[in-house]
């Protein structure tokens, strides 16, 4: 079978569209002044904005996006009330935006919700480059996230998992939201990761710190129009910021009250079995301890925005990703069972999976990168200062777009790209790993670059471990009445791509270990 790396090199079709792009690029490159990239010409005042809003037709942005590319090429602009955004949809533009050129492209754009949340854009993803960013990044790559650090907190994320697994069992077969579910367990154990808290004897009300992660979620979704007209930021029209500080305002007394026991020596490790287990507060805490003064982590705003960008973080992103992971597992028959059939050689049935069977899931490991292939999303950047891509100018403040979604759905670059075939990460001779680079810019889930996630060891673990869970300890089926391909697969764009009617199915235990049954 044909993998999509040798395919993405034999297709001569393709190829000869991205020799054609490329001799354009030099071509437009060699003339004195850049212009602008092509794009649809907009309204005055709003540009685009009702075109993308109002289509008639309901399409996700990723989707829109991908349509003007047919139309306008590989990259085009759209000016969308005040700001001029740049869509790009090819892996060598996304490499010239992510690696090039990733001094220049090094900054995000704000959203007037984020900037409230993160203590006025302080997190590691709204900070633009600096010693700070880069210090901070350091620290939380080398130590906080680290496979080490992830290691030494397994039994925390384990023992909410085990629970969740349980609760499930005593539910007696009742249908199951899986979003739904899926957030509870990743909120619920990165939240036992990051501060040791448990939902029944922790620290921390998690469930409180749960909701309004919840919600604060569901306020940076909604369209603002202080975003796309700035000016008129102060006036927070919709009250979105407004409601977005109350949240943060309540969120902050939990993440305070928790770092404050730890000053005060209490609610300090988790000890279980003898062993001393160490949250990844802790190790934040001892890199500021042992930093001083000079650490950009001794601000105390400045340690809880970083906390901010593990809890919540992308726990939302991780469930979204086991939604259509199950979605597109109930959709096809042969890729379930052979995640079954894998789960029970390397787990067997007498057990739960635990963390040291992960590695030796491969074709679970295809499952998740295949899904995340087919539903990511869209990349944003922002130019600190004027620059050329693919031969056109880029001003400064342009927020750049990279769509990863088209590039991984590209037919010049994936054979039969809407399918399904988590083979496509096996029958490979060099398989494609989840940093951008390494594929030539034709699989960025994670972006790339020094801004590339900086979650993404922690969101594969965990990801994997929960999908994998659920998987070996139930059976899932749809509702009665329901068959696997009428599955609705339909999406829509808010900060992610998410499935637009969530996926309820109905869970039957398989397995009679005692853990399960406890
Ligand atoms: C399925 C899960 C996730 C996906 C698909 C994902 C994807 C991404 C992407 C595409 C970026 C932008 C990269 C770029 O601009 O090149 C990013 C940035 C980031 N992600 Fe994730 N992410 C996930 C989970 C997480 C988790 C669990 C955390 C926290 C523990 C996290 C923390 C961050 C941070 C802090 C940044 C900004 C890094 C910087 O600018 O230096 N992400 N993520």
């Amino acid at each position: 079978m044909a993998d999509h790396f040798s395919n993405h090199r034999n297709n001569t079709g393709g190829n000869l569209a991205f020799c054609i792009d490329i001799i354009g690029q030099k071509i437009r490159s060699r003339g004195a002044t850049a212009s602008l990239p092509p794009g649809p010409r907009g309204l005055p005042i709003v540009g685009y904005l009702p075109f993308l809003m109002f289509n008639g037709k309901n399409i996700p942005l990723h989707r829109q996006f991908t349509h003007l590319a047919a139309q306008y090429g590989p990259i085009f602009k759209i000016r969308v009330g005040s700001q001029l955004q740049v869509v790009v949809s090819s892996p060598s533009l996304a490499k010239q935006v992510l690696r090039d050129n990733e001094s220049i492209f090094s900054s995000r754009d704000l959203p007037l919700a984020i900037r409230v949340w993160t203590y006025g854009g302080l997190d590691l993803s709204s900070l633009p480059m600096s010693q700070d960013w880069n210090s901070m990044r350091k620290v939380v790559l080398r130590e906080v996230l680290s496979n080490p650090s992830l290691d030494r907190c397994y039994e925390l994320r384990r023992s909410v998992v085990v629970k969740a697994l349980r609760e499930l069992v005593r539910s007696g077969g009742k249908p199951v939201g899986v979003l739904e579910l899926a957030n509870k367990m990743v909120a619920n154990a990165t939240m036992a990761m990051t501060w040791g808290g448990r939902d029944d004897d922790g620290d921390v009300d998690n469930e409180e710190a749960r909701r309004l992660c919840e919600e604060v979620m569901a306020l940076m979704e909604k369209p603002n129009v202080s975003d796309v007209f700035p000016l008129l930021a102060r006036f927070d029209l919709q009250g979105i910021g407004r409601k977005v500080a109350e949240v943060a305002g309540h969120f902050d007394r939990i993440i305070t009250s928790v770092i404050q026991k730890r000053f005060d020596g209490k609610g300090s490790l988790i000890m279980d079995d003898g062993r001393e287990m160490k949250d990844l507060l802790q190790v934040l805490l001892e890199n500021r301890e042992r930093s001083g003064a000079g650490s950009p982590l001794a601000s105390i705003t400045q340690f809880k925005a970083l906390l901010l960008d593990i809890t919540p973080g992308g726990t939302g992103m991780v469930a979204t990703v086991i939604e259509w992971a199950m979605t597109e597992l109930l959709r096809c028959d042969k890729a379930m069972t052979k995640v079954k059939r894998e789960l029970d050689d390397v787990v067997r049935l007498e057990g739960l999976v635990e963390d040291h069977h992960l590695k030796k899931l491969d074709y679970l490991d295809a499952v998740v990168k295949e899904t995340f292939r087919l539903h990511l999303t869209v990349i944003q950047r922002e130019a600190v200062q004027p620059c050329t891509i693919g031969g056109y100018a880029i001003p400064k403040k342009a927020k750049v777009m990279i769509n990863a979604w088209a590039i991984h759905r590209d037919p010049r670059l994936w054979e039969e790209p809407s399918e399904f075939r988590p083979e496509r990460f096996l029958d490979n001779g060099r398989p494609l790993d989840f940093v951008g680079s390494s594929s030539d810019f034709v699989y960025i889930p994670f972006g790339s670059g020094r801004r590339m996630c900086v979650g993404f060891n922690l969101a594969t673990r965990l990801l994997k471990y929960v999908l994998a869970s659920l998987l070996h300890s139930f059976d899932w089926k749809l509702p009665a009445g329901e068959g696997g391909s009428t599955v609705d697969v339909s999406d829509e764009f808010t900060l992610i791509i998410k499935k637009k009617k969530p996926l309820t199915i109905v869970p039957t235990p398989r397995l009679s270990c005692s853990d399960l049954h406890a």
